[in-house]
């Protein structure tokens, strides 16, 4: 257990009006407005918690889903630790955008490994009773895509928001704790090599 406090960001995306801004608002503020506004641009709340031990400050972000938003949103890509890939479930269509949603934090955090990048998949008002996307079609879907994590929320009765913002957590620091593995694994390989008397500098 480490004691330090870790600063991650988080960032919010998908189809205007799938409810991002009402999870962000819901975890950060514990409130929910039936009649939000759409966003413009982005907007960012923190929150500190603590995930198996690690304290942690999530600096949220929450973007504009419009497509005429674009280009405020997406120079606030980069430097993103995590990504919550939003649809509604009764909304077909943005859950059909979620590929593209993807495809553009890809291009626009310039991801370098988007393979191993630690994205998580939310289905969000699921207090709905008409839906239109199974839990069933979104697993698969995230089982091709990736392998995501799934998690079905709703910002209106505060069904599994904190869990989704936690598992966005867990997703970084797994990714974070490979990454040490492999960097201890580099400098054993060094002490070893330079052993053997092989010489690289
Ligand atoms: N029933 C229900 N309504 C929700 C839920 N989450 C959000 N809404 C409503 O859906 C509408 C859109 O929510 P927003 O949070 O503004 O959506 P958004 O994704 O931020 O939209 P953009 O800012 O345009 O990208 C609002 O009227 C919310 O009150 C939910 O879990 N259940
Ligand atoms: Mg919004």
């Amino acid at each position: 257990m480490s004691g330090k406090s870790l600063l991650l960001k988080v960032i919010l995306l998908g189809d205007g009006g799938v409810g991002k801004s009402s999870l962000m608002n819901r975890y950060v503020t514990n409130k929910f407005d039936s009649q939000a506004f759409h966003t413009i641009g982005v907007e960012f709340l923190n929150r500190d918690l603590e995930v198996d031990g690690r304290f942690v400050t999530l600096q949220i972000w929450d973007t504009a889903g419009q497509e005429r938003f674009k280009s405020l949103r997406t120079p606030f890509y980069r430097g993103a630790d995590c990504c919550l890939l939003t649809f509604s479930v009764d909304d077909r269509q943005s859950f059909e955008n979620l590929s593209n949603w993807q495809k553009e934090f890809v291009y626009y955090a310039d991801v370098k490994d988007p393979e191993h990048f630690p994205f998580v998949v939310l289905g969000n008002k699921i207090d709905k009773l008409e839906r239109q996307v199974s839990t069933e079609e979104a697993q698969a879907w995230c089982l091709e895509n990736g392998n995501y994590p799934y998690l079905e929320t709703s910002a209106k009765d505060d069904t599994n928001v904190a869990v989704a913002f936690e598992e966005a957590v867990r997703q970084v620091l797994a990714v974070e704790e490979q990454l040490e593995h492999c960097m201890l694994g580099h400098t054993i390989d060094l002490q070893s090599s330079s052993k053997s008397g092989s010489s690289c500098c």
